[in-house]
């Protein structure tokens, strides 16, 4: 049987989201206080139709890609690898990725120094609190943000900005807003960032393969990107089976390499059920953003996913999301534009689609569809050419 990721009808924009101009929720997120609460505030309620319920997901087997047998240089490897990844490409979108060579230590060290910051004083944490409009910084949940279906986490994200000569973090980013003392922590995830561009641009190499066109031709379209690196920190909840870590959405951005810790909570929805991809060590979960779904004129899939909470321990997940540089038109290779297959979206930069989530739309399932109609709506604004 295919296992088919589900392409979303878009909502009709009266359904349009609680993002437009109404008051942000009122309610603090405050971790160490909301995790031993039994009666869970409102706004973190998740409707009857996305609440996850009690009942435990079945597992989904990720199919697995070896990059020891892309790197090998044996032909029959290679090409095994390639057919693998286009049909997980093609069918979901998600695969695992295996003997990726990104040091162990990096990524224990990742998710443990992750407490260092998430168990400061809220106060504290608030010294790198995101502005409303921008993409990084320290946000509790979202809640000068939204104002309902609240995601029981929180995060902090920063950039990463890959340029010919140089990679850097906004990696002063650490010490010049929470001090000296973590100066470490941002030679930590910059050195993180390194890795994960590496490897992001080699599994775009394979994805070019997969799709037939020339292998280096989106490795090159990413040599400069400017990425975000994303830390989710989910508290335990006392009644998990009623809101959501992260709720369902398809990742606006290219590709996600994702490091989960020990505890399961990923779910993708495949073939119209909600399944389990739990954790597995050393390995990586990578999967298909909207950007790269409308670069392969929608051959791979962006697919909706979610992750749900527990009501024991906290749950730990480093997604760096790699991103095109601003310059760049998002616009398939002419190989996969031809009558039978016409273009899907738009043109568009990656700045429009990133605006686009961060003022007018909350990523969810829909977030391409909606984002084309809105570039038609606003063209002259968000002109390629510009
Ligand atoms: C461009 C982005 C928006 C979100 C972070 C990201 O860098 C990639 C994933 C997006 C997100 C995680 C999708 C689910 C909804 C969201 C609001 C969240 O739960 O964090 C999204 C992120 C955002 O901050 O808008
Ligand atoms: O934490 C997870 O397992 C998934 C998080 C996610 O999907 C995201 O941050 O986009
Ligand atoms: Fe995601």
């Amino acid at each position: 049987m295919a296992i088919e990721c589900m392409i979303p009808t878009p909502t009709p924009n009266h359904e349009r989201q609680e993002i437009e101009n109404k008051p942000a929720a009122a309610v603090v997120f405050d971790s160490p206080v909301l995790r031993h609460e039994s009666n869970i505030p409102t706004e973190f309620l998740w409707p009857d139709h996305e609440k996850p319920g009690p009942y435990a997901a079945r597992e989904f087997q990720v199919p697995v890609i070896d990059m020891a047998a892309f790197r090998s240089g044996d032909p029959v490897a290679v090409a095994e690898t390639c057919k693998l990844v286009d049909e997980a490409c093609k069918k979901h979108g998600f695969f695992l990725v295996v003997n990726h060579g990104v040091d162990t230590e990096l990524l224990s060290d990742g998710v443990r120094e992750m407490d260092r910051y998430f168990e400061l004083p809220l106060s504290f944490k608030e010294k790198a609190l995101r502005k409303l409009g921008e993409h990084c910084g320290y946000a509790s949940s979202f809640t000068g943000r939204f104002n309902a279906k609240l995601p029981w986490k929180e995060t902090l994200s920063f950039r990463f900005s890959a340029e010919k000569e140089c990679s850097h973090v906004v990696g002063e980013y650490f010490e010049k807003t929470l001090g000296q003392e973590f100066a470490d922590l941002g030679e930590l995830y910059q050195k993180y960032c390194n890795a994960m561009n590496t490897l992001a641009l080699e599994i775009t190499e394979l994805l070019g393969m997969g799709l037939g066109v020339d292998r280096k031709h989106f490795s090159e379209f990413y040599q400069e990107n400017d990425s975000v690196l994303r830390l989710n920190y989910y508290p335990p909840c006392q009644k998990p089976e009623l809101t959501l870590g992260t709720g369902p959405h398809c990742d606006p951005t290219s590709l996600t390499i994702l490091h989960q810790d020990s505890v399961s909570g990923l779910q993708v929805f495949v073939d119209n059920e909600w399944r389990a991809v739990n954790p597995t060590p050393n390995a990586f979960v990578v999967n298909i953003g909207d950007t790269f779904m409308a670069l392969s004129n929608g051959l791979y899939k962006s697919c909706m996913h979610r992750a749900v909470v527990n009501n024991e321990i906290p749950r730990k997940s480093i997604a760096f999301f790699l991103c095109p540089h601003k310059d760049k038109v998002v616009t398939p290779p002419p190989e996969l534009v031809d009558a039978t297959h016409p273009k899907l979206y738009p043109d568009f930069k990656w700045p429009a689609l990133l605006e686009y989530t961060q003022l007018h739309y909350r990523s969810d399932t829909d977030t391409l569809l909606n984002f084309a109609t809105w570039l038609q709506q606003n063209q002259t604004l968000h002109a390629t050419q510009a």
